[in-house]
């Protein structure tokens, strides 16, 4: 490869990784790899300046713009932060500012969020606009999304300016991510690799109501723009704190770069203490003044530069890999390790995810690995040093066979995940269907662990989740562990949990990629099993939020006769499987049931909560961007011309905010 290619295959690659990372939010290689290409091309540029180009990776901020949004220009640009990995670095940069501004300066020393970044316009103190960085110049229109935000004011008060942007993270504390990852391997949905990926996900949902289930926060920690009420980022930031804003916390100003090291050592260390994960520390000079002598690159801030926290590694043996087999019968590989201490904590298992990682690390047992905490809440192993391999070690193979039941796995096209296929025979299976169908949030039966489940199918009392329903306390009594008591209350649970709403029993049926929310969703289109089985791909899809992959899941389901007789056996015994006039008023009755809105732009006669709620009263639903899925676009003034061509594209009826009110006003 000569200069020339070496330097286009860098940026393709790049761009490709961008894409993964912020649009698809599923990155592909770490960020240090990521950042060590960049690296590459920008020394390939520097020495080759006749290949320089303003469309280059190393020129503009990797972009987030999704088709699905309005896109709104940024009055200021939103830029990137130019990265330093070590304290030379920041050396660099402290001496780079002294020499430019020739006067003493302050510089602040501020947490590095790990999450998507966001502006926020505010007019009159109230928020106009939410938007994300996009390319830097356009950013995607994602208020409706952003108003779920609790942390995120709505109305200021006090002194602010008449008209300003405020930006900061929009980030998912760590808590928060792990209970969302918890529902959706209950779910049998793929996990979000870590919070960053999660939260950026979340802010770019179609759907409003979805966005306020997710527990995202945000944390404001910048002023962009002139017409501020002081000439120092820090004050700006305690003025913005006056007027409602969470502000970002922990900052220090440093007036020598040894306060500045203080600072990054203390929490490169103190970060595992935080709810939240933050990625490095950002310095910025503090003076506006100063700011705007020092200026920007195209990419990023001459007077700003963060520094990343190493990602913490550690190298130990790999023991053995064990074969998992889950609820939906995918097979999870899982490395055992010989004890290792990694960000404080004793590792010994590490997550391989597929047959795919295994193989491209060419793992052999007794391997020197290296492991990995990033965001992610398991280690994963990076890396592989062959030079300490002896040459009799035995290469790790995925197996091929059921572990648990010996059937042949298969893989279905495009999925990295290998599935045992005897779903109603394979032991782990049928024990996960009843864990799931017992769970708090599905028929919420307690006392029935996950070894008690194991000593009644062992004994041949359960096979399937309607045997439950024939136990009584006698047999539970003579299993070992379990007194005559506690037995009656299992019972008495079980029997109780016929109560349970339809919407949470079909959440507890364990339908692949139907989770708690898909369920609710379902049960409101379809308000009984029957509607629901005998519902076809095309209703199915018509259905808010229900695409082609939940569809075909439910139909394959139904399609199942032993699914059908389970169904059968659990009418019999009395479980509730339709929804009950209560619970879903607006299911078949609503004026506007079955339909979906968009509301865009200024209204005169009422507000948009207001238009927002009328919809949800009536059994309508709510989305917050224009696609083929969308009945109604209520327009208001100043609305975006692009949301309004998407729906002349797709034919979406347009229609007034008096038109709305007629549909539901008589
Ligand atoms: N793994 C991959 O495939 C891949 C792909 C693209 C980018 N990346 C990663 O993303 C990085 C580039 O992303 P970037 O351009 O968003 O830069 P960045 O994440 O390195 O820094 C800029 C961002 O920091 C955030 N931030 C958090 N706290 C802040 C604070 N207190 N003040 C100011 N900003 C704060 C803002 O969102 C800002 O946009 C790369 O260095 C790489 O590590 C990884
Ligand atoms: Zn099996």
């Amino acid at each position: 490869m000569d200069i020339r290619q070496q330097i286009n295959h860098l940026r393709e690659q790049l761009h490709h990784h961008n894409h993964c990372y912020y649009v698809l939010n599923q990155p592909e290689i770490t960020d240090r790899e990521f950042d060590a290409l960049m690296q590459q091309l920008i020394d390939l540029e520097t020495a080759h300046p006749e290949w320089s180009d303003p469309n280059s990776p190393t020129q503009r901020v990797g972009s987030d713009l999704n088709q699905e949004f309005t896109q709104v220009a940024h009055v200021y640009p939103m830029l990137s932060l130019g990265n330093t990995y070590n304290q030379g670095e920041v050396t660099d940069f402290y001496q780079r500012v002294a020499r430019q501004l020739q006067t003493p300066f302050e510089v602040v020393c501020e947490l590095k969020f790990d999450g998507t970044a966001i502006g926020l316009t505010y007019e009159n103190g109230k928020l106009l606009r939410a938007v994300t960085r996009g390319d830097g110049t356009r950013g995607d229109d994602v208020t409706d999304n952003v108003k779920t935000i609790k942390s995120i004011p709505l109305q200021l008060h006090g002194d602010y300016p008449q008209r300003f942007e405020i930006r900061g993270e929009i980030f998912l504390p760590r808590a928060g991510f792990d209970a969302m990852n918890r529902e959706r391997e209950a779910a049998g949905e793929p996990l979000f690799a870590n919070p960053r990926n999660a939260a950026a996900g979340s802010l770019k949902l179609q759907n409003s109501a979805l966005v306020a289930r997710r527990p995202l926060d945000c944390f404001l920690y910048y002023l962009p723009g002139g017409d501020l009420p002081t000439r120092s980022h820090r004050h700006n930031l305690e003025k913005a704190a006056d007027w409602g804003f969470k502000i970002a916390p922990h900052l220090r100003v440093c007036h020598r770069l040894d306060e500045i090291f203080e600072f990054i050592d203390h929490w490169d260390k103190a970060r595992r203490d935080l709810p939240y994960d933050i990625d490095g520390i950002v310095l910025k000079v503090d003076n506006l003044d100063q700011q705007d002598e020092l200026g920007f690159t195209a990419k990023s801030p001459r007077w700003a530069i963060s520094y990343k926290f190493q990602a913490e590694v550690a190298t130990t043996r790999l023991l053995s890999v064990d074969f998992q087999v889950g609820r939906t019968g995918a097979v999870t590989p899982v490395a055992n390790l010989a004890p290792v201490l990694l960000a404080g904590t004793t590792v010994k298992r590490a997550s391989l995810h597929n047959a795919d990682i295994i193989a491209s690390l060419d793992l052999h047992l007794n391997d020197a690995v290296h492991i990995e905490k990033g965001g992610e809440i398991i280690p994963k192993i990076t890396g592989v040093d062959e030079s300490l391999r002896s040459t009799t070690a035995q290469r790790v193979e995925f197996v091929t066979h059921c572990p648990e039941c010996g059937s042949p796995l298969a893989r279905e096209t495009g999925e990295a995940a290998w599935y045992c296929p005897n779903q109603y025979h394979c032991p782990p299976q049928i024990k996960g269907r009843i864990e799931h169908f017992i769970g708090r949030k599905a028929m919420n039966i307690d006392g029935l662990g996950s070894e008690t489940i194991d000593l009644l199918f062992r004994n041949g009392l359960v096979r399937d989740v309607s045997d439950l329903y024939r136990l009584e306390a006698w047999q539970l009594a003579t299993l070992e562990r379990l007194g005559e008591k506690s037995a009656a209350k299992i019972i008495e649970q079980i029997q109780g949990s016929t109560r349970v709403p339809y919407p949470r029993v079909l959440f507890a049926l364990g339908i692949r990629f139907v989770g708690e929310t898909v369920a609710k969703v379902l049960c409101r289109a379809f308000p009984s099993i029957d509607a629901l089985s005998q519902a076809g791909e095309t209703a199915l899809m018509e259905t808010p939020e229900i695409g082609p992959r939940i569809a075909r899941s439910v139909i394959d389901f139904f399609a199942d006769d032993t699914n059908r007789a389970l169904i059968e056996r659990l009418r019999n015994v009395g479980l509730t499987l339709q929804a009950d006039s209560d619970t879903a008023p607006s299911a078949s009755g609503g004026a506007l049931s079955g339909l979906s809105f968009v509301i865009s732009g200024t209204f005169a006669i009422k507000s948009r909560d207001e238009l927002k709620q009328l919809i949800e009263q009536h059994g309508g639903k709510n989305l917050s961007s224009v696609s083929a899925k969308t009945n109604y676009l209520v327009a208001g003034q100043n609305m975006g011309p692009a949301k309004l061509a998407t729906a002349e594209k797709l034919g979406v009826k347009i229609i007034s905010e008096e038109d709305f009110l007629k549909m539901v006003e008589h």
